[in-house]
């Protein structure tokens, strides 16, 4: 990372997060932008919406970094960043390590703790979260979020814009598709299709909740 200001997009938890890793880390923080939840007030200038950002970012040629929690959401606006010929250039947290013979895309952001290892590819707008591991030869797909702790383990792969969920354990070799929700604390030891939700050790599909209303008519339960 260089010496030029940063653009923050977003306003929410994620973007406190990485403007934490860029200050930490040196850098200046210009403006975050989008809908500021309720709490802790930002001690930056919030900016309306993204394209006051984009205007600013051009104007002062500024570098811009995505931090919004919705993977969806998080790659259009990488692409639209890079479309505009803007520059969006990973971020990478002080304390993390990255190998040198690894590969991240655009809009990447590395948080804290955090362990990239080599010949790792990362798609563009993929977050690796606070403490999380992506061990050596994984390939991660784009807008992929690996949360705080979950681990991929060697030559693992996910597919685009999967959220590995927190603690989660991916074994090697194994391949999670596009659009999954691996959740918080599960261990993927098989494949797992596109646009499923698995829980649990071993990782499975969670069983439909019995939605019927079992109450006595007129009762209390
Ligand atoms: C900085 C940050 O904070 S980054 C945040 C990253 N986010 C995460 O890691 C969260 C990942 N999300 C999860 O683990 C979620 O619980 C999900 C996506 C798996 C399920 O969420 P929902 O669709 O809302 O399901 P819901 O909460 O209704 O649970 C459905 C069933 O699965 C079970 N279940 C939910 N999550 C889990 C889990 N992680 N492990 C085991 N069982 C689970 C529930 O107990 C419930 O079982 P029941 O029907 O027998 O009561």
């Amino acid at each position: 990372m260089t010496a030029a200001g940063w653009v923050v997009l977003g306003a929410g938890g994620h973007a406190r997060s990485v403007v934490d890793v860029l200050e930490r880390a040196g850098h200046a923080v210009v403006a975050v932008s989008g809908d500021a939840p309720e709490g802790e007030p930002w001690h930056l200038d919030v900016l309306a919406d993204d394209r006051a950002a984009f205007e600013l970012i051009s104007a002062q040629g500024l570098r811009a970094a995505v931090a919004i929690g919705s993977n969806a959401a998080r790659t259009r606006l990488v692409r639209e960043l890079v479309a505009r010929g803007l520059s969006a250039p990973p971020v990478v947290a002080a304390t993390a390590t990255v190998a040198p013979r690894s590969i991240l895309g655009d809009g990447v952001v590395v948080l804290e703790h955090a362990h990239v290892g080599p010949a790792s590819r990362l798609g563009d707008a993929v977050v690796v979260n606070t403490s999380a591991v992506v061990e050596h030869d994984c390939s991660v797909g784009v807008g992929v979020h690996v949360a705080p702790g979950a681990v991929l383990l060697g030559g693992a792969s996910v597919g685009d814009g999967t959220l590995v969920g927190s603690g989660a354990r991916v074994l090697p070799m194994v391949s999670v598709g596009a659009g999954v929700t691996v959740g918080a604390g599960a261990v993927v030891t098989r494949h797992v299709a596109d646009g499923e939700t698995v829980v649990g050790a071993p990782a499975h599909t969670p069983a439909a909740r019995d939605t019927r209303d079992t109450r006595p008519p007129g009762g209390r339960p």
